[in-house]
Parts: C-alpha cells; structure tokens; sequence
C-alpha cells in the first residue's frame, strides 16, 4: 500500500483530488470540481459522500455510527457487493455480500475528463487470499465518475480459463428526509420477491412507498427509477445498464435500533434502492471477456 503523500504524488490532481488519511486511519480520496463535491474510501471501493453543487445537500446517507475498521463493512454511501449478493450462495458462512467490502482496494488511475468531470478507477484482483474465499481469477474495476450527476461502472474481468458466475451490487444508501414521505417509481407494475413475506412473488402496483420493514428484489426491471423526495424537494434519477434487477431496503425501527451502527431512528433518513444482478439475474462471465454494470445517479433539485 503506498502512502498518502505516495498516492498524492502519483494520482493527485492539484485542487481537484487529494489523498488524505480518513476516519479510522483509512486513506480517502477528496474530489472538488466545478460540479460537486465527493468523498471516497479506497477501503471498501466505497463513494461516501457526493454533493452535486447544485442541490442543497448530499445525495448518500453516510452512518453517523458507521465503522471504519478492518474486517468491517462501512455503513452509507455506495458499498460495493461483489461477487455474490446477499447471503454466502454456497453456504460456507462467509461474508454477505461477498468481499470486496471490507477490503483495501487500490488505486489503478485518475484523471480529468474533456467535459470537466474528474473520473477516479480503483480495482482489485484476485490473490492468494481472495483465491482461498472464492477460487477464481479475475480483475475488477471501480470507474467513479464525478460531475453534475454521479456515475458508477463495476467492470468484471476474466483473465482465468474458467467461466465463473457472479451476483452483484451498487448497495447505495441514498439521503431522505423523512423515509414516510417517499416515492420510487419506475418499478410499477413488476414483479418482486418479497424477502420480508417468504419470498413471496408479489406484483407491485403503483408507485414504492415504505410504511415498515421492506426488502425486496424487483425483477425484470427498466432503466431508469426515480426516488421522490418531497421533504428535500428532490428527485434522484437512478438510470443503470447490465441489470435486470433492483433491491429496494429499508430495515424500519426495531432493526434499525438492532444494529449497532446506525442510530435508532436512522431508517427515516435513507432508502437504499440497489443496481443489482441479484437472484435469478446472475452473470456468467466467460474467459477472456469483462461485463460492465452501470448506474448513474442525477438529482434534480426543486
Ligand atoms: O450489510 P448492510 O449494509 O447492513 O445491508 C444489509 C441489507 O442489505 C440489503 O441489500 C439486503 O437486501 C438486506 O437483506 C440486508 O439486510
């Protein structure tokens, strides 16, 4: 792992981007531009922070409770679930939501675009240790686009001679002011497993809203879901590629108060509607070809 001023030398971008030792001792990227502003944990791949200058506010919901220790998933921003979703698919009790979480990644480059925006690619391959949790060889990409809108591509490589399979997640928790007060829409009329109720199919009409536990894969999706905020004044259009599923969480009160870090009443200030390849929509990728999963994150502002 190369130092901060290391990683300032290599890939700091004067006034723009800054490496800087973050809570915990976890080093952080800090992205300034005419647009927005971001903040970026190479532990983990994780965006924590982005606030398009724009809007009044950030656009994730970042854990006041949050953890930032080795071995431990941080709680907010966009966690990266790769490359299983969910529960161990093998049941071998390792980690939900794979590895890639609570794991340093590295920094592959940084750089600013034509159109102003500043692009940061972390990534990951395989090790000795990786090789020991999941036996595959492969090279995975984070591309963090920041301007006006927040874009994000998880870039899955196989280098191996094996065909692996993968699920996979954009986990974000995005900001709300008051959870009873939000919409999704973009999800009417499909099909979801209700997580909550047995795995139910259920059909989902009308717009999303949240009145308890909820946690749900929708399946067979469109492109573009928009989360309406009143209390903010906000949309947030969330408009993806290469998925076929979304996840729509929000743990309420008793979990909420459960976990140790988020506050008790923390559930009424996010949503995480998740870019997923979750449960029936798993990727095979073959040797020698990558798949890109796409999500891009536009607020609209009253
Ligand atoms: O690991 P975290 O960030 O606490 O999130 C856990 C939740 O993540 C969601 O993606 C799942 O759909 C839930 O089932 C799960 O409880």
């Amino acid at each position: 792992m190369m130092s901060i001023e290391q990683l300032n030398n290599q890939h700091g971008i004067a006034g723009q981007v800054t490496f800087e030792t973050g809570e915990g001792g976890l080093p952080f990227i800090r992205v300034r531009n005419d647009k927005a502003t971001a903040l970026i944990s190479i532990y983990g791949g994780q965006v924590l922070a982005f606030h398009p200058k724009h809007t009044d506010s950030d656009l994730l919901f970042l854990s006041k409770r949050a953890y930032y220790q080795s071995g431990k998933a941080i709680k907010g921003g966009v966690p990266i679930c790769w490359p299983w979703f969910g529960p161990d698919p093998e049941g071998l009790n390792r980690p939900a939501h794979g590895f890639m979480r609570n794991r340093l990644w590295e920094v592959v480059e940084t750089a600013s675009t034509t159109e102003g925006d500043i692009c940061v690619v972390l990534g990951l391959s395989d090790t000795p240790e990786t090789q020991a949790i999941w036996p595959r060889t492969f090279v995975l990409r984070l591309e963090i686009t920041i301007g006006e809108s927040l874009n994000l591509a998880l870039v899955t490589r196989n280098p191996g001679s094996q065909e692996f399979a993968i699920t996979q997640a954009f986990h974000t928790y995005f900001s709300v002011d008051d959870i009873s007060q939000v919409k999704v829409s973009g999800l009417e009329n499909t099909q979801y497993i209700d997580k909550v109720n047995d795995n139910q199919q259920v059909n989902q009409s009308g717009a999303v809203t949240i009145h308890s536990e909820t946690d749900r894969i929708y399946l067979n999706i469109g492109n573009e879901l928009v989360i309406h905020d009143e209390a903010m004044k906000r949309r947030i259009h969330i408009i993806s590629k290469g998925n076929r599923t979304a996840v729509v969480w929000n743990p309420w009160a008793k979990i909420s108060a459960e976990m140790a870090d988020l506050q008790d009443d923390d559930y009424l200030r996010f949503i995480c509607v998740e870019t997923t390849n979750a449960a029936t929509d798993f990727i095979n990728i073959q040797p020698g070809s990558e798949f890109r999963l796409v999500a891009n994150y536009r607020v609209e502002q009253d």
